[in-house]
């Protein structure tokens, strides 16, 4: 049974940025959904390279058929670790049913992290990102924060309903998210 920590926020919310330093200290594995689906996109004979651009473009979600099998791919290929960082997934109604269905007796939820952060401040932080995303322009982004709301945003909600959500909030520097982050992974290691 694979230990798993939900990352959740808007786009430009940190969540790379704190999942890499949590990998770094805490010795959980950072498996982000969106660098998985890029590095897919990549992939020399993939079929499915050119429908996921197409929804990174569009700011739209990826069949979780394609995203699960990365994720649990990418978890089988990992050693030993406390658990998984699992960043930028469930987005939607779709990526939370297909888990269930394809991880039911082999993930454990410990819990839900979002990271939360004014919209107009994430938009500014994707612009500014440097990493030559085709989605970090005004018009993706758009599409994007839409999803956020629509889609994203009902899922955080009902991990809130069954209290396994934490949230903290991220329109902070770096080193203060990040101390308040370490006490949610403490606290929840703690329990067990
Ligand atoms: N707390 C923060 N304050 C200022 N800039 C941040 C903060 N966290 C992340 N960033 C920067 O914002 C951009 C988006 O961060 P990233 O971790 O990629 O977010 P996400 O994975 O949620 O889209 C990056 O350039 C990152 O360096
Ligand atoms: N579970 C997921 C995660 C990402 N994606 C796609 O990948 C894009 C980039 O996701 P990301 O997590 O790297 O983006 P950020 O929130 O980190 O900015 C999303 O806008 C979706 O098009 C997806 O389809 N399904
Ligand atoms: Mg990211």
């Amino acid at each position: 049974m694979h230990n798993v920590v939900f990352v959740l926020g808007p786009p430009g919310s940190g969540k790379g940025t704190i999942c890499a330093k949590i990998q770094e200290n805490l010795n959980y594995v950072h498996l982000s959904a969106g660098d998985l689906l890029r590095a897919e996109r990549q992939r020399e004979g993939s079929e499915f390279g050119a429908l996921i651009e197409s929804h990174i473009r569009n700011g739209s979600i990826v069949p979780v058929e394609i995203t699960c099998s990365l994720l649990e791919n990418a978890m089988k290929a990992s050693g030993d670790a406390k658990g998984f960082l699992v960043d930028g997934f469930p987005r939607n109604e779709d990526n939370l049913q297909g888990w269930n269905k394809q991880m039911n007796g082999k993930a454990f939820i410990q819990f839900v992290l979002f990271l939360s952060c004014p919209v107009p401040i994430c938009i500014e932080r994707c612009l500014n990102r440097g990493q030559g995303r085709t989605d970090d322009n005004e018009e993706s982004l758009k599409k994007r924060v839409e999803t956020y709301n629509q889609q994203t945003f009902p899922i955080i909600e009902h991990f809130k309903k069954s209290e396994l959500a934490r949230e903290v909030k991220s329109e902070r520097p770096v080193d203060e998210v990040y101390a308040d982050v370490v006490n949610v992974f403490n606290e929840a290691n703690k329990q067990k």
